[in-house]
């Protein structure tokens, strides 16, 4: 130790005797106390379970892992997956490493971030060797379930922004079969680009183009070379969309005609639908959990333990993708439309009913806001007496999953946010309950009240500044809620919102008429609707009321 580090050791010692005896020497009792206090702030915080732990990596696996990590570093790469987020390390990863724990793939995944902001998590991807840990837990048939699991699938972490050469390189791998995407509903969207071979594209339907061009040419247009894609985005025939904006960029960069045939042809671009709810980093238990396991993982995942994944295609591909053969909950079908209609209006159309009322009147998260004494048993009647009846299905598999949804939905350790769910929600709201409303009406001729209410609550939540309505939820209470939308959107709301009234009704009542008409918003006119402009204009006047 140098003097200087000698002597303000010694000052250390002396202060903290002089502030132990309270001998107040060279100041007052409070100069002590302020110091105290000061260095105390000062005090670096005691190292946390994540900075004194061993990073998740092959040398703390336990022996079957450390097989398996090594197995994949073997494998050929047979999928490309576009999206480093939570929702496919806790699905579809975790799949393809219970296939290849029974040796039935047999194949690794390269994994590239679609957009520049996902290379923070390629890069840690990168520091923990593409190994992560997923943690299923909830509730099955009324029992707990918890099981944690080693990803190890994961053997290539390519930035294609950093590594474009890399990235197109792994085009030419003979042994890949199959595409694997998530990149929010955002992500399979045509955004006009330049092509240059040389330089990275900045979307995702454009470097899969890029990449697809480069195996054209490769393997001189070879039909057998042509892959499988399945995207997961959740938005209606998710396949068609990603194979058209393909060709759109094709046809942008001139590409040849025989590619685009080679694209259309040789290539399977499947509609799937996903649905399991991974509730990704769970922040506030990390530590305790870390610390049990003896290393951190700041990629750890969480999610529920159901999923299902319903694929168009017929169950021949499962020869090259044994997921079904693997004991998994997917099912290869002639027609998605009744998994797409059954889980959109049943699982995310009460998401949505319970974000919208929930928010209004100070819930939060979803479990809450269904066990809420007060609010949890009119959520129910709405799914059960307005949703329900209205899906043109069978009316016992609609309740088995209504109430299978419902158990979702408790599960004690799943905390989902009300605002994430809100996000968005226009959109969200126009695919998931309007649909419900419109059937309700067709078949009773009256306006479904729990429906109507959401329609209101989420209108009110996109003015500026909406108050939460509760009187127990002190934190909520006066907290302007932050409603996270299309700004044009919410521009047009407000502006509408705030233009003088036509005459014929009054203040909030008749600003909400007029919001309902707008065609631009909800693609109709929904005061056309018989019924629905009262009773939302009735809670607008009620709210109008109770704030005077
Ligand atoms: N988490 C779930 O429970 C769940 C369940 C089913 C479906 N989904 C779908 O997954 C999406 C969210 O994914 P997550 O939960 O993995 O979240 P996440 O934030 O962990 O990952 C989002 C992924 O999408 C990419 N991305 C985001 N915006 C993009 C854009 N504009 N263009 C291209 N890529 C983009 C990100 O780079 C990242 O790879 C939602 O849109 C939802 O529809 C989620
Ligand atoms: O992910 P979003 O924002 O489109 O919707 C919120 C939830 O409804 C959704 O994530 C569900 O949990 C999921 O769709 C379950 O499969």
């Amino acid at each position: 130790m140098g003097r200087a580090g000698r002597s303000s050791a010694r000052s250390r010692v002396a202060w903290r005797y002089r502030a132990r005896y309270r001998l107040p020497k060279r100041g007052t009792l409070f100069q002590i106390r302020f110091r105290i206090s000061r260095r105390k702030c000062e005090m670096k915080p005691e190292a946390t379970a994540s900075e004194t732990l061993p990073l998740i990596g092959p040398d703390i696996l336990q022996p079957d892992g450390l097989a398996r990590f090594r197995r994949s570093g073997e494998l050929p790469v047979k999928v490309l997956q576009f999206g480093e987020g939570n929702f496919l390390r806790g699905f579809a990863d975790w799949m393809l490493e219970t296939c290849n724990r029974k040796q039935l793939f047999n194949g690794a995944v390269a994994v590239t971030q679609p957009r520049p902001s996902g290379k923070t998590k390629l890069d840690q991807l990168k520091a923990q060797n593409g190994i992560y840990t997923l943690l299923v837990r909830g509730l099955r048939e009324g029992q707990r379930l918890e099981e944690k699991e080693t990803v190890t699938v994961l053997s290539r972490m390519i930035d294609p922004y950093g590594e474009w050469e890399s990235f197109l390189e792994l085009a030419e791998g003979p042994e890949l079969e199959f595409v694997i995407s998530n990149t929010t509903e955002a992500g399979i969207a045509y955004r006009h680009s330049e092509w240059n071979p040389r330089e990275p594209v900045s979307s995702f339907p454009g470097k899969l183009t890029a990449f697809l061009y480069r195996r054209f040419e490769r393997f001189s247009g070879d039909p057998g070379k042509g892959l499988i894609h399945l995207p997961c985005e959740l938005i209606e025939q998710n396949g068609d969309r990603l194979l058209e904006t393909v060709l759109r960029h094709a046809d942008d960069w001139r590409l040849p005609d025989a590619f685009k045939s080679w694209v259309r042809e040789s290539n399977r671009f499947l509609n799937t639908l996903v649905d399991r709810i991974v509730t990704g980093f769970p922040a506030e238990e990390a530590e305790g959990l870390f610390s049990e396991w003896g290393y951190a993982d700041p990629l750890l995942v969480t999610s529920e333990p159901y999923y299902l994944w319903a694929i168009q295609a017929g169950r021949e591909l499962e020869e090259r993708l044994p997921l079904e053969t693997a004991g998994l909950n997917v099912r290869w079908v002639d027609d998605l439309t009744p998994f797409r209609m059954r889980k959109v209006r049943i699982l995310n159309g009460t998401h949505t009913l319970m974000a919208t009322i929930g928010l209004m009147n100070g819930l939060r998260e979803v479990r809450e806001a269904l066990e809420h004494p007060a609010w949890g048993p009119k959520f129910i009647q709405g799914l059960f007496d307005e949703i329900l009846p209205g899906i043109p299905l069978d009316r016992g598999e609609l309740l088995a999953y209504a109430n299978e949804t419902l158990e979702r939905f408790r599960n004690p350790y799943i905390r989902h946010r009300l605002a994430d769910i809100a996000m968005n929600g226009i959109a969200k709201w126009k695919v998931r309950l309007l649909p419900s409303v419109k059937a309700y009406i067709g078949a009773t001729g009256k306006t479904p009240p729990i429906l109507a209410e959401s329609l209101a609550s989420m209108i009110r939540l996109c003015l500026p500044e909406p108050h939460s309505e509760s009187d127990d939820n002190q934190s909520q209470k006066g907290t302007p809620l932050q409603t996270r939308d299309d700004p044009l959107l919410l521009d047009l709301i407000r502006k509408t919102w705030q233009s003088p009234t036509t005459g014929d009704g009054d203040g909030a009542k008749d600003s909400a008429r007029r919001i309902l008409a707008l065609t631009e918003l909800w693609g109709e006119d929904l005061t056309e609707l018989p019924g629905l402009a009262d009773k939302v204009s009735g809670h607008f006047a009620k709210w109008e009321k109770s704030s005077r």
